[in-house]
């Protein structure tokens, strides 16, 4: 039996200073204690940006304009491959509010790094920080 593949999505949202908009996943969710970018899994039916658009909602409270697409990578997970397609967002309207992560950051792209990143993550966040 082969592992299922999960299309999750994720958004990455600038504000107008160039900062990154971070979640810290809570202990109630899987993979906890790691940052992601909010988002998640795309439902039958829906194109990846009327996924991650209603994700936001849930999540944030907030509403998004998604824009280019950043990665699109494969991580091998434990009970799945996740396969991670992150695109670039801006906020337009409401004040971000974490409803279902720990925390919510803003973080200049320059200090990515210094999160723990979920592994699938990983490949965005150094490509933010080579050429954005
Ligand atoms: N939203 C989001 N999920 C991510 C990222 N990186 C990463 O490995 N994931 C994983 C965590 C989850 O297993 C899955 C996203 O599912 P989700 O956010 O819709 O759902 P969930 O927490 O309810 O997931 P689950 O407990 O049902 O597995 O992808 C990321 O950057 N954003």
């Amino acid at each position: 039996m082969g592992k299922k593949t999960i299309l999750v999505v994720g958004a990455v949202i600038l504000n107008e200073q160039n900062q990154v908009l971070c979640a810290l996943r809570s202990s109630e969710m899987s993979s906890p204690n790691l940052w992601e970018f909010p988002g998640g899994k795309v439902e039958n039916g829906e194109s990846h940006k009327e996924a991650l658009h209603r994700e936001i909602i849930e999540e944030l409270e907030c509403e998004i304009k998604v824009l280019e697409q950043i990665e699109n990578t494969f991580f091998n997970g434990e009970r799945a491959i996740i396969n991670l397609i992150t695109y670039k967002a801006r906020l337009v309207s409401g004040i971000p509010k974490p409803k279902e992560h720990e925390e919510l950051r803003w973080l200049p792209l320059g200090d990515l790094h210094k999160l723990e990143w979920a592994p699938a993550d990983v490949p965005t966040v150094r490509r933010l920080q080579e050429n954005f």
